[in-house]
Formats: structure tokens, sequence, C-alpha cells
């Protein structure tokens, strides 16, 4: 049984649907310890050859043996191991992976066997020194010259200990020195025993090995011993292989973007400033709201709203507006309601006269816990017969507004009675304080006995409900709201307190209409990543081929470009949060004197926000290029000129 059996190897290109014979009947038989030199004619099927007995191409006719086992049957996966195990190849071109070290570059083989990562770095800087590299390790292959290059594949060829090398055109590019070199060195490589199949244009080289075989027309027509093969000592045990660990894929993606280190700065700038829109534009989001909850709040009570009847008709009657007792009862019995009491708001303006200056006041309302107590900056909240005056009111008096508590002044408002006739009522009354923002307001009990007084009765036109904190009082608005009287919603919220719920939501409304546009910009860094990795996939397709002939796995070469895909949307996201968060510390240093606020409020939330959109949308981006280079064909790859 020989080492390798060609068995009888047919195989036709198809042009044009037609049929191109290439090898017409190859049967050989290999030995190891032999040089084997396949000469013939430029176009004659060497190549093609190569590329079957190097597991490269499964569509023939025929069959190879490895040790008497068919290759026939072998599927993708099998190939991929023969390559890795069984076969190093050295290519004319060299084929070495410009952005790793030489070291790295035989490498590469390495990482996909059993050894150890000290036991790896240790074999291939021993092999570069038996190639005479060992002072160039570091270096790129753009940095050393072509026979050089061609020490370090060879170095790559025998790195996981393969039984066979597969040399095509080995010294095609290089001078006679060099030729020589690398040739003492192949023959050193099957004196060790290895099968060293050549293919080669020239006679000097090709009597230089054990054998020469002889194409012509697709077939052998010359097949001479020159020497007898090495001898072989003992049964060889080769290193035992495994697939790239994904490990090796992440190392050797950010070896790639390292070496294109300012373009892929430029793509990964170019994805942070999508990150950084979207997380800045929330963060502002988020502030505003704030901002404006904070304004508001200041102004008011949160925990007390204002509850009136829902009324179809603009002018309805005091009577249809009236918040009765019932209805104050309804609501009081929703959990979590502390009190409900009676107010009245009068729409129709009220005045207030004092010695003979007279106001006309837009807004009067009976005392109730919506107005802030806090904010009375002297005297007291309206008791009997008391009025207390907004600052704002109280100035029209006066400059030296603060004067006008403890004076009588007298109000003047117009009732409506039940014949719906108005009724005009005046009381004096003394100004128990000033309030520095809410309305004008005097006691429910004050408004009531003038109303008497005339006998009319008042009807509250609103409930003041109060609650124990601001998340009940959210919960219990939305309860009310809900109420109903023969099927329709019996109240609304008046108030400030429903001006910030719908404020709420036109901000949230505006900040999402800006996010959606920096949305837009986030689209355009995927667009960048996938025309980016298009082209990464395009300019890389020799190393691609190059990948799989070392017996990289298609999955494995989709991983390489998916991991790529991963750095650029972490680094991206990486520095889209540092800028936004920049931008936070620099436009709140800026807008805290006129505001007292931070108005970019960045959370946790959007920052991880911020990192898992920009990975996932570099990954989406990733999937149809990264498909494309698991695609290649590891022949036309490595044919790529
Ligand atoms: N993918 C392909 N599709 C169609 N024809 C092909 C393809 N690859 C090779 N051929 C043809 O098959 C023939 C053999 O090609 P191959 O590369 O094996 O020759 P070779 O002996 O290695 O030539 P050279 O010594 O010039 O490298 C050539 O005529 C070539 O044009």
């Amino acid at each position: 049984m020989s080492f390798l059996e060609l068995k009888d190897i047919h195989k036709s290109y198809y042009v044009n649907k037609e049929p191109f014979p290439v090898l017409k009947g190859i049967s050989l038989k290999f030995e190891r310890g032999e040089f084997v030199s396949i000469l013939g004619e430029s176009g004659g099927g060497k190549s093609t050859l190569m590329n079957i007995i190097g597991g490269l191409d499964h569509a023939y006719e025929g069959d190879v043996l490895l040790e008497g086992k068919s290759m026939h049957a072998a599927n993708e996966k099998d190939l991929d191991s023969y390559r890795r195990q069984t076969i190093g190849f050295i290519f004319q071109s060299f084929n070495l992976i410009s952005h790793l070290t030489l070291l790295d570059n035989v490498m590469v083989s390495l990482e996909m066997t059993n050894m150890t990562h000290a036991q790896q770095v240790k074999r291939a800087t021993d092999l570069l020194e038996q190639v005479g590299l060992g002072e160039h390790i570091h270096k790129h292959p753009n940095q050393i010259s072509g026979g050089q290059k061609q020490r370090v594949a060879i170095a790559r060829a025998l790195a996981s200990d393969p039984d066979v090398i597969i040399a095509d055109e080995p010294t095609g590019a290089l001078d006679s020195q060099n030729t020589k070199e690398i040739l003492e060195l192949m023959d050193g490589i099957a004196e060790s025993g290895k099968l060293v199949i050549c293919v080669t244009h020239s006679q000097d080289v090709a009597n230089h090995g054990t054998r020469i075989v002889h194409m012509e027309d697709g077939q052998i027509n010359e097949d001479r011993q020159l020497k007898d093969p090495f001898p072989i000592e003992g049964q060889q045990l080769s290193t035992q292989t495994k697939h790239l660990s994904f490990r090796s894929t992440l190392k050797m993606s950010l070896q790639h973007m390292r070496y294109n280190l300012k373009r892929n700065l430029l793509i990964i700038f170019g994805g942070s400033i999508g990150i950084f829109s979207v997380i800045l534009m929330l963060s502002l989001g988020n502030g505003v709201k704030g901002y404006m909850n904070d304004q508001i709040m200041s102004q008011i009570n949160p925990t007390t709203i204002q509850v009136a009847k829902k009324v179809d008709e603009q002018s309805a009657s005091a009577k249809a507006v009236e918040v009765t007792k019932a209805d104050r009862d309804r609501i009081d019995k929703i959990a979590g309601t502390q009190s409900v009491v009676p107010g009245y708001y009068v729409a129709n303006g009220a005045q207030i006269q004092n010695g003979d200056k007279t106001q006309r006041i837009m807004q009067f309302q009976t005392w109730n816990k919506t107005e802030k107590a806090s904010d009375i900056t002297k005297g007291h909240k309206p008791g009997k017969n008391e009025i207390l005056l907004t600052k704002d009111t109280a100035k029209k008096f006066g400059k030296n507004y603060k004067a006008m508590v403890g004076k009588t002044v007298s109000l003047s408002l117009t009732a409506m009675g039940d014949d719906n006739k108005p009724v005009a009522l005046s009381r004096d009354l003394k100004v128990s304080g000033i309030i520095k923002s809410g309305t004008d307001t005097a006691s429910y009990e004050t408004l009531d006995s003038m109303y008497k007084a005339q006998n009319v009765t008042l009807r509250a036109n609103f409930a003041a409900v109060s609650m124990k904190d601001v998340q009940t009082t959210k919960t219990v608005q939305n309860k009310i709201k809900k109420l109903s009287v023969n099927g329709k919603k019996a109240f609304i919220i008046t108030g400030a307190g429903a001006i910030l719920d719908s404020l709420n939501t036109y901000i949230s409304l505006a900040f999402y209409v800006l996010a959606g546009i920096a949305a837009i910009s986030l689209l355009v860094s995927a667009i960048m990543i996938i025309v980016v990795l298009y082209i990464s996939v395009s300019e890389r397709t020799k190393e691609i081929g190059v990948l799989r002939a070392l017996g990289v796995r298609r999955r494995d070469v989709r991983n390489l470009f998916v991991s790529e895909a991963f750095f650029i949307g972490l680094f991206s996201a990486v520095l889209g949060i540092i800028l936004g968060w920049l931008m936070q510390l620099l436009i709140n240093h800026l807008a805290a004197p006129a505001i007292h606020f931070s108005i970019i409020q960045m959370t946790s939330g959007y920052v991880i926000f911020g990192l898992v959109v920009s990975i996932l949308i570099s990954l989406l981006a990733a999937l149809a290029p990264s498909h494309q280079a698991a695609k290649l064909d590891p022949i036309e790859s490595l044919a790529v000129e």
C-alpha cells in the first residue's frame, strides 16, 4: 500500500456548460521521503492536480487514497481537517498574510494544533530560525525579501508537521541563489520523511528531486526515478490538529484592525457619531423632561390634583358642572385618596379693590392643597373673611407689595344663580398674606358665606383630591379619569397636574422624533460598516484562500469578519459613550448658570442601550459580507491577483 495514491483521476472544467477536460486519467503512487517534481507544459493541468491532491478541489472522478483510505467520500469537514493535518502548501507568490507578523503567519497553522500556546510560539520561533529568519520574526511580510518570504511560507507549511508538502512553483519568483537555498530546505523536508510534491517548469529544479513526473495533454507521459527516496525511520506520528478557536479568530481580527489602524479608527469614529447622537438625544430628552417637571413641581403641589366635571357644552350651567357631595364620595372611595375637598374656581374674572385702585384678576379660586403653603412669603393662608394675594396681584397695588398684608381689600365677583341670572357679590376681606406663585385665593367657607349672603348657592366646580405621594397620585389620577356616568367619562383633571401629563407626552414625542433622526445616523453607520466589510472581503480574498488552504473552516472565516464587526461596534459604542459623556459635562456646565439644572441626563440604561444597539447593528451589517467571505471558493480566492 502506497502512502498516497491517485487512481484514474479525471477532471473537466465547464465553460458555458461545455466540458473542458484537463486531467484525463492520472494514476500515480507516492511514498514518504520522496521529492517528486511534476513537469509539463503550461496549462497542462499541474495546478489542477495539486488542488486535488491538496484537498482543495473535490469535483473530480477517480480517487485519492491516503494510506489506502479513499478521499472520495470525504465531506467538507474531512477535507478541512485533511488540509490542516496532512497537507502543507507552498505557493509561487508566497501568499503570506500581510497584516500578520512572520511569527503570527506561522502561528496561524499552529493555532489549529493541540499544542499549548507556549509550545506553539516555541515551534514557530524554531521553524523561523531553521529557515534563517530568527531575527525577523516580528517583521511584517512587506518588510522582507522574496526569498525570505518563501522561507516563511516553508516554515508555515511545516508548522503543523504535515506528511505532504505541496509546492506550486516555489522558486518561480526567486533568483538562482534563493532558488538553491529553498531547494536545499525542501530537500531537508523530504529527508525528514515527508512527501514533497513540487510543480515546476524548470528542469533544473526537477533534477534536484528524487523523481520526475511529466504531464502532457492531461496524462502522465513519463515517470522517472532519479534517486532512491529518503529512508523513513519507523512510523511517524503527526501533530494532532483541531479547528481554529474562537479566541484565535478574535485575535486575528484585532491584529487586522491594528494593521489598518487609521482606516479602522475613522470607521470607529464614524460609527461612534451615530451612537453618540442617539445617546445624547435620549439624555437631552430625559433632562428636559426632568427640568420641566422640576419647574412645574416647584410651583404646584404634586400630590394634590383638581378634578372637574366633564361636560360637553362650553357654557354649561353651574349645576351641570357641580362636583357634588356624591361625586366627591365616589372619588373618595378610590384607594389611595387622603382627602377630597370642594373647591371653586372663578373663571369670569374677579375684581379686587384697594382704596381707589381696582384690579381685575383672571384667576381666583378657593384655597386648597394645590397651592403651596411653603410659597407664602409673608403672612399665612387665608382664614375666614381673609384673602391671600399673589405677589403679582399685590405688586399692582404698590411697589412695597408686602405692605399689603393686613390691609383690607374688597373682593367682587359675579355669581350665577340657579335661575341662570348673574348676581353681584362683594365683601371686604383682610389680606392674610402674599404667595409667590399660584392664584389669588380665599377659603371655601368665606366664598360660601358671600354666596349665602345673597341667597345664592355656591356649587363646587372642582374637588381638590390629595394623595400621600406622587406615585399614588398618578394611579388615582388614572382611576378618576376612568370613572363614568351613563357610559361616558365623568371627570377631567384640571390645573397644573393635567398640563404636566400632556407636557411630558409632548416632550417625549419631540425627543423620540429627535432620537429617530439620530437613528438615521446609526443607519448610515451601519451602511458604512457594510461597505467597509465588503471592501475588506474583496481585499482579503487571497488571504481567505490561504486560510482555507491551511485548513481553516468556512465558519471560522465568517467568524473572522463577524468578530471584526463586533469590535467595530464595541469600540464605536465606547467612543460614542465617552463623547456623549464629555458633551454632557460640557453642556451641563455651560447651562448651569442659566437654569441650575442638569439638562443632559445620561442614564446607565442609555449607555447599555447604545452599547447593545451599536454591537447589534455592526453584527447585522456583517451578516452579508461575512457570508460572502465564507462562501468564497478557496481555489478561486488563491487565484486572485
Ligand atoms: N476554473 C477554471 N475554469 C475553466 N478552466 C480552467 C479553470 N482553471 C484552470 N482552467 C484551465 O485548465 C487548464 C489547466 O490549468 P492549470 O492551472 O491546472 O494548468 P498548469 O499546468 O498548472 O499551468 P501553469 O504551468 O501555466 O500554471 C488550463 O487550460 C486552464 O485554462
